[in-house]
Protein backbone atom coordinates (compact mmCIF):
# COMPACT_ATOMS: atom_id res chain seq x y z
CA UNK A 1 0.00 0.00 0.00
CA UNK A 2 1.21 3.35 -0.85
CA UNK A 3 0.96 6.71 1.66
CA UNK A 4 2.74 9.64 1.37
CA UNK A 5 1.73 12.10 4.36
CA UNK A 6 2.19 15.86 3.62
CA UNK A 7 0.81 18.76 5.38
CA UNK A 8 -1.17 21.25 3.11
CA UNK A 9 -2.65 24.51 3.46
CA UNK A 10 -6.43 23.93 4.05
CA UNK A 11 -8.17 27.08 2.94
CA UNK A 12 -7.10 30.35 1.55
CA UNK A 13 -9.24 33.47 2.19
CA UNK A 14 -8.55 36.12 -0.03
CA UNK A 15 -10.58 39.58 -0.27
CA UNK A 16 -10.76 42.96 0.91
CA UNK A 17 -11.12 44.10 4.25
CA UNK A 18 -11.46 40.28 5.53
CA UNK A 19 -9.31 40.43 8.57
CA UNK A 20 -11.95 40.95 11.37
CA UNK A 21 -13.05 37.48 10.02
CA UNK A 22 -10.19 35.25 10.97
CA UNK A 23 -11.75 33.43 13.75
CA UNK A 24 -14.93 32.93 11.95
CA UNK A 25 -12.76 31.73 8.89
CA UNK A 26 -11.17 29.51 11.35
CA UNK A 27 -14.42 27.86 13.11
CA UNK A 28 -16.16 27.12 9.97
CA UNK A 29 -13.15 24.59 9.31
CA UNK A 30 -13.15 23.16 12.81
CA UNK A 31 -10.18 24.98 14.27
CA UNK A 32 -10.72 26.90 17.39
CA UNK A 33 -8.08 28.19 18.77
CA UNK A 34 -7.69 30.32 22.58
CA UNK A 35 -3.94 31.39 22.51
CA UNK A 36 -2.97 32.72 19.28
CA UNK A 37 0.27 34.40 19.00
CA UNK A 38 0.92 37.43 16.30
CA UNK A 39 4.33 37.51 14.96
CA UNK A 40 5.41 41.29 12.92
CA UNK A 41 8.43 43.22 11.95
CA UNK A 42 9.60 46.03 14.04
CA UNK A 43 8.57 48.45 11.63
CA UNK A 44 5.17 49.35 9.39
CA UNK A 45 3.78 46.21 10.03
CA UNK A 46 4.08 46.34 13.70
CA UNK A 47 1.83 49.17 13.32
CA UNK A 48 -0.79 47.40 11.08
CA UNK A 49 -0.51 44.59 13.52
CA UNK A 50 -1.78 47.15 16.32
CA UNK A 51 -4.44 48.20 14.18
CA UNK A 52 -5.46 44.78 12.85
CA UNK A 53 -4.81 42.57 15.64
CA UNK A 54 -5.16 44.94 19.03
CA UNK A 55 -6.73 41.97 20.87
CA UNK A 56 -4.06 39.62 20.17
CA UNK A 57 -1.11 39.17 21.69
CA UNK A 58 2.20 40.00 19.75
CA UNK A 59 5.36 39.76 19.53
CA UNK A 60 7.93 42.20 17.21
CA UNK A 61 10.91 40.56 15.66
CA UNK A 62 13.80 42.45 13.31
CA UNK A 63 15.17 40.32 10.70
CA UNK A 64 15.08 36.74 9.68
CA UNK A 65 17.88 35.67 12.49
CA UNK A 66 17.98 32.53 14.48
CA UNK A 67 17.72 34.60 17.45
CA UNK A 68 14.42 35.48 16.32
CA UNK A 69 12.83 32.20 15.90
CA UNK A 70 14.02 31.79 19.17
CA UNK A 71 12.44 34.85 20.43
CA UNK A 72 9.01 33.79 19.33
CA UNK A 73 9.42 30.30 20.58
CA UNK A 74 10.11 32.24 24.00
CA UNK A 75 7.04 34.52 23.55
CA UNK A 76 4.75 31.41 22.23
CA UNK A 77 6.12 29.15 25.23
CA UNK A 78 5.29 32.02 27.86
CA UNK A 79 2.20 32.94 26.37
CA UNK A 80 1.44 28.93 26.31
CA UNK A 81 -0.05 29.97 22.34
CA UNK A 82 -2.18 27.06 20.52
CA UNK A 83 -1.34 29.33 17.02
CA UNK A 84 1.06 31.27 15.80
CA UNK A 85 0.32 33.89 12.76
CA UNK A 86 2.90 35.34 10.93
CA UNK A 87 1.50 39.12 10.12
CA UNK A 88 4.47 40.89 7.46
CA UNK A 89 6.38 39.97 4.66
CA UNK A 90 8.94 37.41 3.45
CA UNK A 91 11.16 37.32 6.62
CA UNK A 92 8.59 37.46 9.19
CA UNK A 93 6.69 34.22 7.47
CA UNK A 94 9.75 32.48 7.57
CA UNK A 95 10.67 33.42 10.99
CA UNK A 96 6.71 32.42 12.57
CA UNK A 97 6.96 29.41 10.25
CA UNK A 98 10.05 28.55 11.71
CA UNK A 99 9.08 28.75 15.21
CA UNK A 100 5.77 27.01 14.67
CA UNK A 101 7.39 23.89 12.94
CA UNK A 102 9.97 23.97 16.17
CA UNK A 103 7.38 24.30 18.78
CA UNK A 104 4.98 21.73 16.67
CA UNK A 105 2.58 24.23 16.74
CA UNK A 106 -0.28 25.36 13.47
CA UNK A 107 0.82 28.53 11.63
CA UNK A 108 -1.51 30.77 9.87
CA UNK A 109 -0.07 32.92 6.86
CA UNK A 110 -0.93 36.55 6.32
CA UNK A 111 0.99 37.95 4.69
CA UNK A 112 0.94 42.08 4.18
CA UNK A 113 3.03 42.00 1.33
CA UNK A 114 3.03 39.60 -1.71
CA UNK A 115 7.30 39.33 -2.51
CA UNK A 116 7.66 35.65 -3.09
CA UNK A 117 6.44 32.55 -2.40
CA UNK A 118 7.27 32.04 1.08
CA UNK A 119 4.01 32.72 1.60
CA UNK A 120 2.99 29.28 2.19
CA UNK A 121 6.00 27.25 0.96
CA UNK A 122 7.42 24.03 2.76
CA UNK A 123 10.46 26.30 3.89
CA UNK A 124 11.58 28.61 6.11
CA UNK A 125 15.03 30.59 4.95
CA UNK A 126 16.62 31.19 8.39
CA UNK A 127 19.66 33.83 8.87
CA UNK A 128 22.44 31.84 11.09
CA UNK A 129 24.76 35.16 10.75
CA UNK A 130 27.72 33.97 8.75
CA UNK A 131 25.50 32.07 6.39
CA UNK A 132 21.69 31.78 5.27
CA UNK A 133 19.99 28.76 5.29
CA UNK A 134 16.28 27.21 3.40
CA UNK A 135 15.07 24.91 6.08
CA UNK A 136 12.71 22.34 6.37
CA UNK A 137 9.65 23.89 7.55
CA UNK A 138 5.11 23.22 8.02
CA UNK A 139 3.44 24.59 5.70
CA UNK A 140 0.66 27.08 6.88
CA UNK A 141 -2.64 25.60 7.65
CA UNK A 142 -4.57 28.62 5.89
CA UNK A 143 -3.88 32.04 4.12
CA UNK A 144 -5.55 34.92 4.92
CA UNK A 145 -4.98 38.02 2.13
CA UNK A 146 -6.17 40.95 2.72
CA UNK A 147 -6.37 42.56 -0.40
CA UNK A 148 -6.85 46.09 1.48
CA UNK A 149 -3.77 45.76 2.92
CA UNK A 150 -1.92 44.41 -0.30
CA UNK A 151 -2.73 47.10 -2.42
CA UNK A 152 -0.91 49.08 -0.45
CA UNK A 153 2.44 47.36 0.16
CA UNK A 154 5.03 49.23 -2.29
CA UNK A 155 4.62 48.31 -5.97
CA UNK A 156 8.63 47.15 -5.46
CA UNK A 157 7.49 44.29 -3.09
CA UNK A 158 4.52 43.14 -5.59
CA UNK A 159 6.75 43.34 -8.58
CA UNK A 160 8.76 41.18 -6.52
CA UNK A 161 5.99 38.50 -6.06
CA UNK A 162 5.50 38.37 -9.75
CA UNK A 163 9.11 37.93 -10.43
CA UNK A 164 8.68 34.91 -7.91
CA UNK A 165 6.20 33.04 -9.47
CA UNK A 166 7.24 33.67 -13.70
CA UNK A 167 10.33 32.37 -12.35
CA UNK A 168 8.71 28.90 -12.21
CA UNK A 169 8.66 28.72 -15.93
CA UNK A 170 12.38 28.11 -15.55
CA UNK A 171 12.59 26.35 -12.38
CA UNK A 172 10.10 24.01 -14.49
CA UNK A 173 12.62 23.61 -17.57
CA UNK A 174 15.90 22.69 -15.18
CA UNK A 175 13.80 20.20 -12.97
CA UNK A 176 12.95 18.56 -16.50
CA UNK A 177 15.98 18.36 -17.56
CA UNK A 178 17.59 16.81 -14.32
CA UNK A 179 14.96 14.71 -14.74
CA UNK A 180 15.77 13.89 -18.05
CA UNK A 181 19.44 13.32 -17.11
CA UNK A 182 18.72 10.62 -14.61
CA UNK A 183 18.99 12.81 -11.98
CA UNK A 184 15.11 13.45 -10.66
CA UNK A 185 11.98 12.67 -11.23
CA UNK A 186 9.48 15.46 -12.06
CA UNK A 187 6.27 14.84 -9.70
CA UNK A 188 3.20 15.77 -12.82
CA UNK A 189 0.49 17.13 -10.26
CA UNK A 190 3.68 19.37 -8.80
CA UNK A 191 4.70 20.52 -11.67
CA UNK A 192 0.79 20.91 -12.95
CA UNK A 193 0.06 23.32 -10.14
CA UNK A 194 3.48 25.37 -10.77
CA UNK A 195 2.97 25.76 -14.27
CA UNK A 196 -0.77 26.58 -14.41
CA UNK A 197 -0.04 29.26 -11.14
CA UNK A 198 1.94 31.67 -13.50
CA UNK A 199 -0.15 30.49 -16.27
CA UNK A 200 -3.44 32.50 -14.51
CA UNK A 201 -1.02 35.35 -13.60
CA UNK A 202 -0.31 35.77 -17.64
CA UNK A 203 -3.89 35.44 -18.76
CA UNK A 204 -4.58 38.09 -15.78
CA UNK A 205 -1.79 40.76 -16.55
CA UNK A 206 -2.96 39.91 -20.69
CA UNK A 207 -6.86 40.64 -19.94
CA UNK A 208 -5.66 43.58 -17.56
CA UNK A 209 -7.54 42.22 -14.74
CA UNK A 210 -6.72 43.38 -11.00
CA UNK A 211 -3.91 41.11 -10.48
CA UNK A 212 -3.24 41.15 -6.63
CA UNK A 213 -5.59 38.30 -5.66
CA UNK A 214 -4.15 36.16 -8.97
CA UNK A 215 -0.51 36.94 -7.79
CA UNK A 216 -1.62 35.42 -3.87
CA UNK A 217 -3.13 32.35 -5.62
CA UNK A 218 -0.63 31.51 -7.12
CA UNK A 219 1.77 32.16 -4.89
CA UNK A 220 0.04 29.59 -2.54
CA UNK A 221 -0.29 27.53 -5.31
CA UNK A 222 3.37 26.90 -5.61
CA UNK A 223 3.69 26.44 -1.93
CA UNK A 224 1.34 23.44 -2.22
CA UNK A 225 3.37 22.00 -5.08
CA UNK A 226 6.93 22.03 -3.05
CA UNK A 227 4.65 20.22 -0.61
CA UNK A 228 3.92 17.68 -2.96
CA UNK A 229 7.72 17.64 -4.55
CA UNK A 230 9.01 17.34 -1.11
CA UNK A 231 11.44 20.19 -2.43
CA UNK A 232 11.52 23.60 -4.26
CA UNK A 233 12.21 22.35 -7.88
CA UNK A 234 8.62 23.30 -9.47
CA UNK A 235 9.75 26.87 -7.79
CA UNK A 236 13.37 27.08 -7.83
CA UNK A 237 16.00 26.52 -10.75
CA UNK A 238 19.05 28.14 -11.97
CA UNK A 239 17.33 31.50 -11.60
CA UNK A 240 17.50 31.23 -8.01
CA UNK A 241 20.77 29.52 -7.87
CA UNK A 242 21.84 32.47 -9.39
CA UNK A 243 20.06 34.95 -7.20
CA UNK A 244 21.09 33.04 -3.68
CA UNK A 245 25.05 33.71 -5.16
CA UNK A 246 23.91 37.47 -6.19
CA UNK A 247 22.89 37.76 -2.42
CA UNK A 248 26.52 36.80 -1.23
CA UNK A 249 27.54 40.16 -3.24
CA UNK A 250 27.44 43.79 -1.44
CA UNK A 251 24.65 45.15 -4.11
CA UNK A 252 21.56 42.86 -4.16
CA UNK A 253 17.85 43.32 -4.35
CA UNK A 254 15.08 41.73 -3.62
CA UNK A 255 14.52 37.80 -4.09
CA UNK A 256 11.55 38.16 -6.33
CA UNK A 257 13.43 41.12 -8.69
CA UNK A 258 16.23 38.94 -8.69
CA UNK A 259 15.22 35.50 -9.60
CA UNK A 260 12.70 37.04 -12.31
CA UNK A 261 15.63 39.03 -14.41
CA UNK A 262 17.49 36.30 -14.53
CA UNK A 263 14.72 33.76 -15.28
CA UNK A 264 14.82 35.41 -18.47
CA UNK A 265 18.42 34.30 -18.82
CA UNK A 266 18.07 31.32 -17.93
CA UNK A 267 15.11 30.40 -20.57
CA UNK A 268 17.37 31.84 -23.35
CA UNK A 269 20.10 29.40 -21.97
CA UNK A 270 17.18 26.70 -22.33
CA UNK A 271 16.25 27.91 -25.70
CA UNK A 272 13.18 28.88 -24.62
CA UNK A 273 11.40 32.16 -25.55
CA UNK A 274 12.38 34.12 -23.03
CA UNK A 275 11.26 37.70 -25.21
CA UNK A 276 7.43 37.16 -24.80
CA UNK A 277 7.72 36.76 -21.45
CA UNK A 278 10.21 39.93 -21.52
CA UNK A 279 7.35 41.75 -23.50
CA UNK A 280 4.17 40.86 -21.15
CA UNK A 281 5.83 41.69 -17.61
CA UNK A 282 7.30 45.24 -19.01
CA UNK A 283 3.90 45.61 -19.46
CA UNK A 284 3.42 45.78 -15.57
CA UNK A 285 6.72 47.64 -15.03
CA UNK A 286 8.94 44.40 -14.01
CA UNK A 287 12.55 45.50 -14.80
CA UNK A 288 13.69 43.52 -17.65
CA UNK A 289 17.82 44.32 -17.29
CA UNK A 290 20.47 44.01 -14.44
CA UNK A 291 20.68 47.67 -15.15
CA UNK A 292 17.88 48.45 -13.32
CA UNK A 293 19.00 46.46 -10.33
CA UNK A 294 22.28 47.97 -10.41
CA UNK A 295 24.14 45.03 -10.73
CA UNK A 296 26.72 45.19 -13.57
CA UNK A 297 27.86 42.61 -15.73
CA UNK A 298 31.15 41.45 -14.32
CA UNK A 299 29.13 40.92 -10.93
CA UNK A 300 26.28 38.98 -12.92
CA UNK A 301 28.90 36.92 -14.50
CA UNK A 302 30.87 36.01 -11.14
CA UNK A 303 27.18 35.40 -9.57
CA UNK A 304 26.53 33.05 -12.70
CA UNK A 305 30.07 31.00 -11.39
CA UNK A 306 29.06 30.95 -8.30
CA UNK A 307 25.56 30.14 -8.46
CA UNK A 308 25.83 25.91 -8.55
CA UNK A 309 27.44 25.90 -5.57
CA UNK A 310 24.53 27.57 -3.64
CA UNK A 311 22.69 24.26 -3.79
CA UNK A 312 24.76 21.24 -4.52
CA UNK A 313 23.93 18.30 -6.44
CA UNK A 314 20.76 20.48 -7.89
CA UNK A 315 20.98 20.06 -11.60
CA UNK A 316 20.27 22.85 -13.96
CA UNK A 317 20.61 24.10 -16.80
CA UNK A 318 23.71 25.79 -15.57
CA UNK A 319 25.50 22.37 -15.74
CA UNK A 320 25.51 22.41 -19.59
CA UNK A 321 26.65 25.80 -20.68
CA UNK A 322 30.09 26.98 -22.12
CA UNK A 323 31.46 30.41 -20.87
CA UNK A 324 30.48 31.64 -24.83
CA UNK A 325 27.07 30.75 -24.52
CA UNK A 326 27.00 32.62 -21.13
CA UNK A 327 28.19 36.30 -22.47
CA UNK A 328 25.90 35.63 -26.25
CA UNK A 329 22.61 34.97 -23.78
CA UNK A 330 23.80 37.74 -21.53
CA UNK A 331 23.89 40.21 -24.94
CA UNK A 332 21.09 39.01 -26.19
CA UNK A 333 18.48 39.19 -23.13
CA UNK A 334 19.72 42.14 -21.30
CA UNK A 335 20.30 44.28 -25.00
CA UNK A 336 23.71 45.62 -23.31
CA UNK A 337 27.28 45.79 -24.96
CA UNK A 338 30.48 47.26 -22.87
CA UNK A 339 31.56 50.50 -24.81
CA UNK A 340 35.14 51.18 -25.42
CA UNK A 341 34.99 52.93 -22.26
CA UNK A 342 34.07 50.52 -20.66
CA UNK A 343 30.58 51.83 -19.85
CA UNK A 344 27.24 50.51 -20.31
CA UNK A 345 24.60 51.65 -23.08
CA UNK A 346 21.55 49.70 -23.95
CA UNK A 347 20.55 48.63 -27.34
CA UNK A 348 17.42 48.75 -29.11
N1 LIG B 1 10.40 30.56 2.65
C1 LIG B 1 10.43 30.64 1.35
O1 LIG B 1 9.94 29.75 0.62
C2 LIG B 1 11.03 31.84 0.72
C3 LIG B 1 11.65 32.80 1.52
N2 LIG B 1 12.20 33.90 0.96
C4 LIG B 1 12.84 34.86 1.90
O2 LIG B 1 11.95 35.97 2.09
C5 LIG B 1 12.74 37.09 2.50
C6 LIG B 1 12.40 38.31 1.66
O3 LIG B 1 11.07 38.67 1.86
P1 LIG B 1 10.59 40.16 1.49
O4 LIG B 1 9.13 40.25 1.77
O5 LIG B 1 11.08 40.51 0.14
O6 LIG B 1 11.42 41.07 2.48
P2 LIG B 1 11.14 41.47 3.98
O7 LIG B 1 10.41 40.43 4.72
O8 LIG B 1 12.46 41.89 4.51
O9 LIG B 1 10.19 42.73 3.85
C7 LIG B 1 10.69 43.88 3.21
C8 LIG B 1 10.08 45.13 3.81
O10 LIG B 1 8.72 45.26 3.43
C9 LIG B 1 8.02 45.86 4.50
N3 LIG B 1 6.58 45.60 4.33
C10 LIG B 1 5.92 44.43 4.43
N4 LIG B 1 4.61 44.62 4.19
C11 LIG B 1 4.44 45.95 3.94
C12 LIG B 1 3.32 46.76 3.61
N5 LIG B 1 2.09 46.24 3.48
N6 LIG B 1 3.53 48.09 3.45
C13 LIG B 1 4.76 48.63 3.56
N7 LIG B 1 5.87 47.90 3.84
C14 LIG B 1 5.69 46.58 4.04
C15 LIG B 1 8.64 45.21 5.71
O11 LIG B 1 8.40 45.98 6.86
C16 LIG B 1 10.11 45.17 5.32
O12 LIG B 1 10.78 46.33 5.74
C17 LIG B 1 14.20 36.71 2.29
O13 LIG B 1 14.75 36.35 3.55
C18 LIG B 1 14.11 35.49 1.38
O14 LIG B 1 15.21 34.64 1.51
C19 LIG B 1 12.15 34.13 -0.38
C20 LIG B 1 11.53 33.21 -1.21
C21 LIG B 1 10.91 32.00 -0.73
O1 LIG C 1 12.70 30.77 -3.22
C1 LIG C 1 12.34 29.62 -3.23
C2 LIG C 1 11.20 29.19 -4.08
O2 LIG C 1 10.61 30.29 -4.74
C3 LIG C 1 13.07 28.60 -2.44
O3 LIG C 1 14.15 28.23 -3.22
P1 LIG C 1 15.48 27.52 -2.68
O4 LIG C 1 15.10 26.14 -2.33
O5 LIG C 1 16.39 27.60 -3.86
O6 LIG C 1 15.94 28.31 -1.50
ZN1 LIG D 1 11.83 32.09 -4.83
Amino acid sequence: MFSKAVSLPIFWMIGENIMGDIKDVLSQYNMVFHRPLVVTGSGVTSELGENYFSSYKRVSINSNHISDVEKVKAQARSVGSDLLIGFGGGKVIDVAKMAATELNLPFLSVPTATSNDAVASPVAVINFGDYVKSMGAMAPIGVVADLNILRNQPRKQFLAGVGDLFSNISALADWQLAADRGFERVDPVAAYLSRNAVENLFRAIENGSDLYATLVEGLVVSGVAMVLAGNSRPSSGAEHLISHALDRFPIHDLHGLQVGVAAFFTLRLHGMDHLRYKKLLSQIGFPCSWQELNVDRETFMKAVQLAPQTRSGRYTILSEVTPELLQEAYDEVYGVSVSGDGEFSIQD
